[in-house]
C-alpha cells in the first residue's frame, strides 16, 4: 500500500482490494450515503454500498449515464432530488465509484447539496486515480463548453484500488496515461524515462512500472493543489495541453476520450511554444516520441480552426479577449504564454494536420 498526503487534509490510498474499506474513511456520524457509478461498475458500486450498510449506514445506490452524458445539469437535478429524497444532511455523505466523469460529478453535487457535503472518490479508471478524482476540482458540462460549471471542494478520501484497472478497457487505459505523461513534462521528467524505458509495459495495469507511475503523478497533484487549491496561479500547470483538448472535446460533441484529446493539446502547446521561440525542437519531438509509443494520438484534422478558437475562448484562463495558455520553456518548466499571435497559433494548428 502507498498513501500521498494532500497537503495534510486528506489521503490518496493507492492498493489493491482498498475500495472495500470506503466505509472506515467516510468519517464519523455519518447516517446516509448515496453511491454514485456508471452501469459499467454497477458491481463495484453495489459492493460498496453493502459494505456502507454493514456499518449500519443507510447506502444508496444510483447509477448515471456513461461517460461525458453524465456530466450534465439534468443529471446532478436527478441527484439532488435523491438526496433530498433521503433526507440527506451535512453530516452524510456522496460517493463517487467511476472514472473521471463520475468523480467529476459526484463532487459537483456534493458540494452543491446544502453548499457543501463531503465526498469521498472511489476512481475506477487511470485517469481518475492519477487526476481526476484527487485535488477537488468538481464539475459539469454545458451545452457551451466542458466544465463551465463546477466548484472547487476537496474530497474527504480517495481510494485508488488498483484491481479494477484489470477491466478497464486498453483505449480507456491509455487515455489516462496522457495525464501521468501530462505530470511527465510539467513536473517530473523521471515519469518520461520509465514510460520511454517500455513503452508498451506502461500501457498495462500489470506493467513493471505502473504502480511507480500512479505513485509519482498522484504525488504531482498532490504538491500543487496543496499549494494552490482554487487556481489562482500554480495550479495552471495542470490544464498543460487542456486548452485545446478541452477545444477539440466541445466541438466533437465529447465523442473523443478526455485523455486522447489532452494528448493533441499538448503537442499543439508544444508546437505553439517553439512557433513563440520558448521552446525547442527536440523537446516537441519529445512530446510525440512518448504519446505515440503508448498509442496515444498527436495529430488533428485541418479546416477546423475558427470552430476551435471559439471554443478555447470559453477556456477559463482567457482573461477578458487574450487567450493563455500553460507552456513549457523545457521539461519541467512550465510558464504562461499570454496573447499569443494568430500567425503562432496558425502555425501551431497547422503543425498537428495529417
Ligand atoms: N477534476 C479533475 O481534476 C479532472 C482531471 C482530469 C480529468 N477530469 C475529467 O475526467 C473525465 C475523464 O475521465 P475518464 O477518462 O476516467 O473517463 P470516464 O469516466 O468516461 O471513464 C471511461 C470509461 O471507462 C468505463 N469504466 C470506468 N471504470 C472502469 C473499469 N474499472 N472497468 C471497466 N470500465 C470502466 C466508464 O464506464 C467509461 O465508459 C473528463 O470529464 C475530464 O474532464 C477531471
Ligand atoms: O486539476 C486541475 O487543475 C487540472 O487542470 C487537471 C485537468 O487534468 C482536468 O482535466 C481538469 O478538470 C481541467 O479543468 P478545467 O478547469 O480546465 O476545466
Ligand atoms: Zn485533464
Amino acid at each position: 500500500m502507498s498513501v500521498v498526503s494532500v497537503g495534510g487534509d486528506y489521503d490518496v490510498v493507492i492498493e489493491a482490494g482498498c475500495s472495500a474499506r470506503v466505509a472506515d474513511v467516510v468519517g464519523d456520524g455519518v447516517q446516509r450515503a448515496l453511491v454514485v457509478h456508471p452501469d459499467s461498475m454497477r458491481p463495484l458500486g453495489d459492493k460498496v454500498t453493502e459494505s456502507l450498510r454493514d456499518k449500519g449506514i443507510d447506502a444508496y445506490a444510483v447509477s448515471v449515464p456513461d461517460a461525458e452524458d453524465a456530466k450534465t445539469a439534468v443529471v446532478a437535478a436527478d441527484l439532488w432530488a435523491l438526496l433530498g429524497q433521503h433526507g440527506f444532511t451535512r453530516s452524510d455523505v456522496v460517493v463517487g465509484v467511476g472514472g473521471g466523469t463520475v468523480t467529476d460529478l459526484a463532487g459537483f453535487v456534493a458540494a452543491t447539496w446544502l453548499r457543501g457535503v463531503p465526498v469521498v472518490q472511489v476512481p475506477t479508471t487511470l485517469l481518475g486515480m492519477v487526476d481526476a478524482a484527487v485535488g477537488g476540482k468538481t464539475g459539469i458540462n454545458t451545452a457551451e463548453g466542458k466544465n463551465l460549471v463546477g466548484s472547487f471542494h476537496p474530497p474527504r478520501a480517495v481510494l485508488c484500488d488498483v484491481d479494477v484497472l484489470s477491466t478497464l478497457p486498453r483505449a480507456d487505459y491509455v487515455a489516462g496515461l496522457a495525464e501521468i505523461i501530462k505530470a511527465g513534462f510539467i513536473v517530473d521528467p523521471v515519469i518520461l524515462d520509465l514510460v520511454a524505458e517500455d513503452p508498451e509495459a506502461a500501457t498495462r495495469p500489470d506493467g513493471p512500472h505502473t504502480l511507480e507511475l500512479i505513485e509519482r503523478a498522484i504525488a504531482v497533484k498532490a504538491e500543487v493543489v496543496s499549494q494552490d487549491l482554487k487556481e489562482s496561479s500554480l495550479r495552471e500547470i495542470l490544464n498543460y495541453g487542456h486548452t485545446f483538448g478541452h477545444a477539440i472535446e466541445h466541438v466533437e460533441h465529447y465523442r473523443r476520450r478526455h485523455g486522447e484529446a489532452v494528448s493533441i493539446g499538448m503537442v499543439f502547446a508544444a508546437e505553439l511554444a517553439c512557433a513563440a521561440g520558448v521552446l525547442a525542437r527536440d523537446v516537441v519531438d519529445r512530446h510525440r516520441e512518448a504519446l505515440t509509443s503508448v498509442g496515444l494520438p498527436t495529430a488533428y484534422e485541418s479546416g477546423r480552426w475558427a470552430e476551435l478558437e471559439t471554443a478555447m475562448r470559453r477556456d477559463k484562463k482567457t482573461r477578458g479577449s487574450l487567450l493563455r495558455f500553460v507552456v513549457l520553456e523545457d521539461i519541467a518548466r512550465p510558464v504562461r504564454l499570454e496573447g499569443p499571435t494568430e500567425d503562432q497559433l496558425t502555425t501551431a494548428y497547422a503543425a498537428l494536420s495529417h
